[in-house]
């Protein structure tokens, strides 16, 4: 275990369990239809990436992405979320499966949300691998929840705290004595 994570949250083993769970149920709810998964970079790649191959091949799948950053290099959002990277094509008239890491505050997936409705997506929904409720700023409806986490902040599996730990391979707890540092 990295020697700045308190504690494993989610074992390599748990991620990839309901991760197949999720996929398999994505699979149904869309069988045979065109869907475009929005990936939101970067806290989102790695889920992203299990999860696009636990869909199977039912599904006629295009992949993009979009970049938001609210957090900066902090645990604490700005409140303020700006795109750095938009889509590569229109989803005017499409099924758009928005695919997180973690709905924290609620300010990020609130505002992509409508921002993407508002594109004209013939449906817009949202599969995120952490829900952390006791934050909640901004209501979020998550179609697809992994786990719902308790108010710690996370690492690991793609999140980072100043853009390190992504390449963990579990979520695990950071040891406040690196953000308080
Ligand atoms: O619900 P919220 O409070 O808005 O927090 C959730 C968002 O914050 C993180 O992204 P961040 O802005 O840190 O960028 P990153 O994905 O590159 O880490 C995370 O990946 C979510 O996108
Ligand atoms: O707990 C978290 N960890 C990493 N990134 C985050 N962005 C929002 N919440 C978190
Ligand atoms: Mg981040």
């Amino acid at each position: 275990m990295h020697n700045d994570v308190k504690e494993i949250l989610l074992s390599e083993e748990q991620i990839a369990t309901r991760v197949q769970e999720l996929g398999a149920a994505i699979a149904v709810d869309y069988k045979d239809q065109e869907v475009v998964l929005v990936g939101v970079l970067k806290g989102a790649v790695v889920f992203y990436a299990d999860i696009a191959r636990a869909i199977g091949e039912d599904m006629d799948v295009k992949l993009d992405f979009m970049s938001c950053s609210s957090y900066g290099d902090g645990t604490t959002s700005t409140g303020v979320v700006r795109i750095l990277k938009d889509l590569d094509r229109s989803v005017e008239g499409k099924h758009v499966l928005v695919v997180e890491d973690i709905v924290d505050t609620g300010t990020t997936l609130h505002y992509l949300l409508d921002n993407l409705k508002a594109r004209g997506a013939k449906s817009v929904r949202l599969v995120a691998l952490l829900n952390k409720p006791e934050r909640r700023k901004m209501p979020v409806h998550v179609d697809y929840v992994g786990f719902e986490v308790p108010d710690y902040f996370v690492v690991g599996y793609g999140l980072d705290y100043a853009e390190k730990y992504r390449q963990l391979k579990y979520i695990g707890i950071l040891k406040e004595e690196v953000y308080q540092a």
